[in-house]
């Protein structure tokens, strides 16, 4: 065995790596979000006195500081409550429940979770095999023993998709001794839209939308993160901004944009190098990318993943914007190698707006008039390359390059 270490911790770049989590670490200070914390701070208020607060729907795409604000709010509300409670005042009895739903996709789920989640671990429920009446009603019984203000944060709540009967349940409680509030938070703008009608006026009382950042407020992000995390000298504003422009020409996700210069501080790590340099952020990208890409074809469906190589092909081939009935016919010829049976067209069409939502496609409807009717194109949104190399990574489907070039 060598006598030397593998393992090399000398440290030229970063002074804390940790704060480039972007689950992991949270801002003291949020950037460039003052209208959403005040629109936040006005519907949660009522609880400082006590009341329900407004029930609030938190949208916007992904990385643009839904969860982090929401975070903020809620530590701030905790130490609010505290303090009064100190000062001797009538006593605020405030809980929070927070749930990420990401695995979670029927409202059943969501209220198993959180009926689990309310009990201690001698409790605990099976998440299969109960009566959906018998676990709504444990549900509402523990919510009423907690009593007092109880505010549960749903995120990523749109996994729920068409069954929203939790949220039904939980925005127009009826029980005696608690006060119940709710925050969803959605990154797909359609969930809002397709929500029954009930469920929107009561869940929706205040909406709060988290637009996309600029490369300006990207930069911003980045100094945070830079200054609290690397040594002063192994950076200067130029690959900073080269990050924060990467990320905003992309999605404008600060997810991404922190993402790519921690890649570029790694790689900078790698080479020795005292500073990480406009060449490292180049090569980070490619690396952020690609790990992204890679991640997001994993967490498809076989039938999702056959339907975005049908999509690469099409763009291989020039044939992008392409429309249904035309990416069917691809879709139907990579089944075909893959020995499944093709789905229908609806369903085609559904696992590309699944695709369109985690950001590799784009969806456009379109309208051609009274002669052409509706319909849908499609788009893919990450270079080509890139989906062929995550393709080629990740063992889900095995990729025929030929049939890039083979006429269907
Ligand atoms: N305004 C901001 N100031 C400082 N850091 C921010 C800001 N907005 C986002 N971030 C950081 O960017 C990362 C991603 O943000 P966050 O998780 O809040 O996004 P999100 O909108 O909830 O995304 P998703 O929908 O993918 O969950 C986090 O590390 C967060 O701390």
């Amino acid at each position: 065995m060598s006598r030397k270490s593998p393992f090399n911790t000398a440290q030229n770049i970063f002074t804390d790596r940790d704060v480039f989590d972007v689950e992991g670490f949270q801002p003291k200070e949020l950037i460039e979000r003052d209208e959403q914390i005040n629109e936040y701070a006005s519907a949660l208020e009522p609880v400082l006195n006590g009341w329900r607060p407004n029930n609030i729907f938190i949208y916007g795409k992904t990385g643009t500081g839904k969860t982090a604000t929401t975070r903020y709010m809620l530590d701030w509300l905790r130490r609010d409550i505290e303090d009064h409670n100190e000062a001797g005042d009538d006593e605020i009895d405030l809980s929070i429940v927070y749930l990420n739903c990401e695995a979670l996709t029927s409202s059943y789920q969501v209220a198993v979770e959180l009926l689990n989640e309310l009990r201690d671990e001698h409790e605990q429920v099976a998440t299969r095999g109960h009566a959906p009446s018998d676990i709504y009603n444990w549900l509402f019984e523990e919510l009423d023993e907690i009593g007092g203000v109880v505010l549960t944060v749903l995120d990523e709540v749109d996994n729920v998709g068409d069954d929203d009967t939790i949220l039904y349940k939980l925005s127009r409680p009826e029980i005696e001794n608690a006060t119940l509030g709710v925050v969803g938070i959605s990154n797909d703008f359609s969930f809002r839209d397709d929500l029954s009608a009930k469920v929107k006026d009561s869940l929706c009382e205040k909406e709060i939308l988290f637009p996309a950042y600029g490369s300006e407020e990207l930069r911003e992000i980045l100094f945070q993160r830079a200054e609290k995390g690397l040594h002063a000298d192994a950076y200067d504003t130029a690959p900073v901004a080269l990050s924060a422009a990467y990320a905003a020409q992309d999605k404008g996700s600060a997810r991404q944009a922190i993402d790519i210069l921690r890649e570029a501080g790694d790689i900078a790590r790698r080479e020795d190098a005292d500073e990480i340099t406009e060449e490292h952020v180049e090569e980070a990208k490619g690396v952020v990318e690609r790990g992204r890409v890679s991640e997001m074809i994993q967490g498809l469906s076989p039938h999702g993943q056959y339907a975005l190589h049908a999509l690469a092909i099409a763009e291989r081939r020039d044939e992008t914007p392409i429309r249904t009935k035309d990416l069917y016919e691809f879709y139907g010829s990579i089944c075909n190698q893959h020995a499944t049976d093709p789905l229908s067209a609806r369903a085609l069409r559904d696992h590309m707006s699944e695709i369109d939502l985690i950001g590799l496609a784009t969806v456009d409807k379109k309208n051609a008039g009274r002669a052409g009717g509706k319909y849908k194109q499609y788009d893919l949104d990450v270079k080509v390359d890139r989906v062929v190399e995550a393709f080629a990574e990740t063992d889900a489907v095995e990729v025929d390059e030929t049939s890039y070039q083979s006429t269907l």
